[in-house]
């Protein structure tokens, strides 16, 4: 069975091709990253995977989506109704900047519950423990004092949490993560993604895993997809690409991300 399935993904603006003939998938409970540097397609491929993608850009091929519960939904022709009910249930995703997904001027707690409330039809005391388990759940230290504050009244590290919990109340079937780390500060960094890594496993989710950064997909995904310029370059397992990249450019990334770690090993004492 095949949770996600993207064939042919084609998407183009103002006569433009900024993504050409994408295609991948993933099983439930698999993980996949998609690799490339800044404009090479990453963030419009997991819009388009969420039917978010901006107006004025047309997509072409296909997006499907098969999760239990949830149906089988072409996402690029679906409409807002039928993709309301797909999002949360069947997938729900994690950006870069946590700011984006939570109202500046609504407590944290009332956020969380949002998804709970609507999803699950919690109210009153079962709503507000529940609220409470999901905060503790991405292991935020003191929950009560998180769900009262305002999202500038945390660090981006405590936002970022609180967006997976948002992102995560519904059970999704399938997780798009899209630099869910490059925001924050390095020291936060692998505790934010050892969190996720622990929590789709945990919840046998599937996990669509987006970075510029190699070493970072190679830690929580199966498998890769490398994106140039729109177009998908190689694929394959993680081990296979990392050992022996066929592609020029996928041999940059990997020469790179070697040449990173060892300055790292390096200034390690
Ligand atoms: N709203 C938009 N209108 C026009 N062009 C866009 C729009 N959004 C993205 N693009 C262009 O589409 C291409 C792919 O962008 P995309 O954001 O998917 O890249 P990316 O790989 O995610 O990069 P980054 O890591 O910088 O976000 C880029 O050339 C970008 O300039």
């Amino acid at each position: 069975m095949t949770l996600l399935d993207v064939a042919g993904l084609t998407i183009r603006t103002g006569g433009r091709d900024l993504v050409s003939g994408v295609s991948f998938s993933v099983e439930p409970g698999g993980r996949l990253g998609l690799i490339g540097e800044s404009g090479s397609g990453k963030s419009l491929t997991a819009l388009a995977v969420l039917g978010l993608l901006p107006p004025g850009m047309t997509a072409s091929g296909a997006v499907v989506l098969d999760a239990p519960g949830a149906g089988r939904t072409d996402v690029l022709g679906a409409g807002e109704r039928r993709l309301n009910r797909v999002r949360g249930r069947a997938v729900s995703a994690v950006f870069q900047e946590p700011l984006t997904a939570l109202d500046p001027l609504m407590r944290v707690g009332r956020q969380v519950a949002e998804p709970l409330r609507r999803r699950r039809g919690l109210r009153g005391r079962a709503l507000r423990a529940a609220v409470l388990a999901a905060l503790e759940e991405v292991r935020l230290a003191d929950p009560e004092r998180v769900a009262r504050a305002y999202p500038h009244e945390i660090s981006g590290g405590q936002r970022q949490r609180v967006a997976i919990a948002m992102a995560l109340a519904c059970d999704p079937a399938l997780l798009v993560a899209d630099e869910p780390t490059t925001a924050l500060d390095v020291t936060v960094q692998a505790d934010v993604l050892a969190l996720l890594d622990g929590l789709v496993a945990g919840r046998g989710m599937a996990l669509l895993f987006i970075s510029h950064d190699l070493a970072v997909v190679a830690r929580v995904t199966e498998r890769v997809v490398v994106l140039r310029d729109g177009r998908a370059v190689e694929s394959g397992s993680v081990g296979e690409v990392v050992r022996a990249p066929r592609h020029p450019y996928t041999q940059d990334l990997v020469a790179s991300a070697r040449h990173l770690d060892r300055a790292l090993d390096w200034r390690t004492p």
